[in-house]
């Protein structure tokens, strides 16, 4: 299965003075595929996150990106490879429109002048990409408002589509519903699912289990820094071992 492999994690761990924060996760996944991340408060989701994405370095185990070792490579260099990611908080420039925002972020990955008359054609090229992505994410009718102004749900849409434009084959949503209000949900989940249909490979951590249930291929879930289960919805939530681990909390 390597080979046609995203994204590999081989007996990854993370020790931190004395705490072992993970240790030994293993998981694979497919092109293409879906896989949503699940565990109580302080299982170590958002510490997997950060070590697939190169803002930790496992302290042993490896992590490989279309079948390239990624394991002690830097952010800039893991999203050159194919990855991105987003964050639990915002990171928008709320005084520019949505349109500059994915605009900014088109231009890093094609050149990296940030400066739009130092490079006419490639901010030209740049506003081409950050309308098609917008248009991805259905937020073309808000291109010119300030992102400071939308809504949380629209905020959210808006930092998928500066994702979309470095162009990632394997894309990493941070609770991508946390904060959104529930009539912003629907319209949410509608863009995560063309991003999957789409071809990309989506990992992503949602405490919003109904949410996550409806939209993955497969189930990790975490417990104590380790991997309990992975596997379809269904199966991980008719795990007794799973449900032992969220006694106490609401699957
Ligand atoms: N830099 C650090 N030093 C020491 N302990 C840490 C560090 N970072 C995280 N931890 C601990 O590692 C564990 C996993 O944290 P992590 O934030 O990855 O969990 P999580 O599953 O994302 O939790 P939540 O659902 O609450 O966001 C927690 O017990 C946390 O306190």
């Amino acid at each position: 299965m390597e080979d046609r492999s995203a994204l590999v994690l081989d007996a990854v761990g993370l020790q931190i003075g004395g705490a072992r924060i993970l240790h030994d996760v293993s998981f694979e996944v497919a092109t293409g595929e879906m896989v949503g991340v699940i565990g109580p408060n302080g299982a170590g989701k958002t510490t997997l996150f950060n070590v697939i994405s190169g803002v930790l370095i496992p302290t042993s185990g490896r992590v490989l990106l279309a079948g390239k070792d990624v394991t002690s490579r830097k952010v800039h260099q893991r999203a050159r490879v194919g990855l991105g990611r987003t964050f639990q908080t915002s990171s928008v420039f709320p005084g520019l429109s949505a349109r500059e925002n994915v605009r900014l972020a088109a231009q890093s990955k094609l050149g990296g002048a940030t400066s739009p008359w130092r490079m006419p054609r490639a901010g030209d090229e740049a506003t081409a990409v950050a309308m098609r992505c917008l248009d991805e994410v259905e937020l073309a009718h808000h291109a010119g408002t300030d992102a400071g102004v939308l809504s949380h749900g629209d905020k959210r849409k808006l930092e998928i589509a500066m994702l979309l434009a470095t162009e990632p084959e394997v894309v990493l949503l941070d609770e991508p519903m946390a904060g959104v209000g529930s009539g912003d949900v629907a319209g949410l989940v509608e863009v995560i699912r063309r991003l999957h249909r789409s071809g990309r490979t989506v990992l992503m951590v949602e405490h919003h289990m109904e949410v996550l249930l409806g939209l993955v291929d497969r189930v990790a879930v975490m417990h104590h820094g380790e991997l309990l289960a992975i596997d379809t919805p269904k199966a991980v939530m008719a795990d007794t071992a799973v449900q032992q681990a969220y006694l106490g909390e609401t699957v």
